[in-house]
């Protein structure tokens, strides 16, 4: 100990980065095993299938919206019911709903209208009164912008364990040809998928609820939905809760498929941006560790450590660095993507820089300005991530 405090300080931090990075490549490794191993097994036939209630919060209309909701209506299930909410009847959305709710008579559904002010945020409120009239002991939270495979609700009933009370589907995108879309898939399938997948593997609390299950009673046991109204990050903070109290978490075997007709680079960075802040303020201590493990800037310090340790050219590192993480991210995209992947290796590659480069600047941004702007309010997190100021409304 005492010979490794002797080290110059330039020499130490060298070391920590060394060991650092050798962490991050088993991390990448983990992710793709993990990937091959979990995603996309062939769905089985399950013994009991269990009710669900799919809770389907939404905010306006987007292009894909409609295609999106009629996928629910063709899910290959036999107990479940479609709960729509939205937070007022001029919502554009409540004509579209009323219509496909027509053309499915014989799939139960509802619309609820108004929601229920149990907190600050809007989502929780959106929900409340479906969660509160829903039938079944399952409840699937499911966004607005999610495309359902027929077979997903089987998929992710299937995890539903005894020990389980949150099954998420990892998030994903289906295939867009626009750039924007591609610039969002690619991230999922990336950056993204190697910390939720290693995450899952190694019991961290992770999930993010774009398309999370959960069993009714264990929410109940922690106060029921309305107890994370004042969370902007309310799908961590279920996980959170559930764990404490001795349940597990699942990994679906099939990603989620967000399908939004609506992404642009800018609102992808827009989107990435808010959820760092929501990060900072509910996860202080990987602050430090978020930028270290992108790219290019775990490259610039890989190749200074190895420079200053043994002198060997930063350059021809840093070439050898972006190569086997650029193949690593291809090959995880493609275990991640499954069959028949539509994008080609130039198209990924542009993307695949753009999104690594823009990411410091995302942070950055994400640290200067605090105020997260979501759907039609701003607010503020306190650290620990209650909403800390009442939102105010956007233009
Ligand atoms: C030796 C190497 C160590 C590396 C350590 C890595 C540390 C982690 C670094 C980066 C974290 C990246 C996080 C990626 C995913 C987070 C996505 C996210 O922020 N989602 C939030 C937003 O979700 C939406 O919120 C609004 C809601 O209405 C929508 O429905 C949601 O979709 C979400 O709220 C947060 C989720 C939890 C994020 C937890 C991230 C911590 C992961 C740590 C796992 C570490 C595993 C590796 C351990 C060695
Ligand atoms: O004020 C709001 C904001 C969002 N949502 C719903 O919350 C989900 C997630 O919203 P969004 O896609 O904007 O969140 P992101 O995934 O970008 O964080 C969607 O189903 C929205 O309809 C809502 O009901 N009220």
């Amino acid at each position: 100990m005492s010979s490794l405090l002797s080290l110059h300080p330039s020499t130490l931090l060298s070391i920590a980065f060394l060991l650092f990075t050798t962490g991050l490549a088993l991390l990448h490794i983990l992710a793709q095993f993990y990937a091959r191993y979990k995603l996309h097994k062939p769905i089985v036939k399950l013994s009991e299938y269990v009710g669900v209630s799919i809770l389907k919060p939404l905010v306006g209309v987007e292009p894909n919206l409609e295609n999106n909701l009629r996928t629910f209506f063709h899910i290959n299930y036999p107990k479940y019911e479609l709960l729509f909410c939205v937070h007022d009847d001029e919502d554009p959305s409540v004509p579209l709903v009323r219509k496909l709710m027509e053309e499915f008579p014989n799939v139960d559904a509802q619309l609820f209208i108004g929601g229920e002010e149990v907190g600050l945020n809007p989502k929780v409120n959106n929900m409340m009164p479906a969660y509160r009239n829903s039938k079944h002991p399952l409840i699937l939270i499911s966004d607005s912008v999610i495309r359902m495979r027929p077979e997903a609700l089987t998929d992710m009933v299937g995890w539903m364990t005894d020990k389980v009370a949150l099954v998420t589907q990892m998030p994903f995108c289906y295939d867009r040809d626009e750039w924007g879309p591609s610039l969002e898939q690619i991230y999922f399938g990336t950056s993204h998928a190697r910390i939720y997948l290693v995450g899952n593997l190694l019991n961290f609390v992770c999930s993010t609820g774009m398309s999370s299950m959960i069993r009714k009673k264990a929410l109940e046991e922690c106060g029921g939905m309305g107890k994370f109204g004042d969370f902007l990050a309310e799908d961590y903070f279920f996980g959170v809760e559930l764990t404490k109290r001795g349940w597990e978490c699942g990994l679906a075997a099939l990603p989620a498929l967000q399908n939004s007709g609506s992404v642009t680079s800018e609102s992808f960075d827009a989107r990435a941006s808010r959820w760092t802040k929501l990060r900072f303020a509910m996860l202080p201590h990987i602050i430090v560790v978020e930028p270290l493990q992108d790219c290019f800037v775990n490259c610039l310090l890989f190749s200074l450590s190895v420079w200053n340790l043994t002198g060997w050219n930063p350059f021809i590192v840093m070439a050898i660095h972006l190569i086997t993480w650029f193949s690593s991210d291809y090959s995880l995209f493609n275990n991640v993507h499954g069959k028949h992947m539509r994008m080609d290796l130039r198209r990924f590659f542009v993307l695949w820089l753009r999104r690594e480069f823009f990411a410091p600047r995302i942070y950055v941004d994400a640290m200067l300005k605090p105020d997260i702007c979501w759907r039609k309010g701003t607010y503020r997190l306190a650290w620990g991530g209650r909403i800390k100021t009442h939102p105010m409304k956007n233009e």
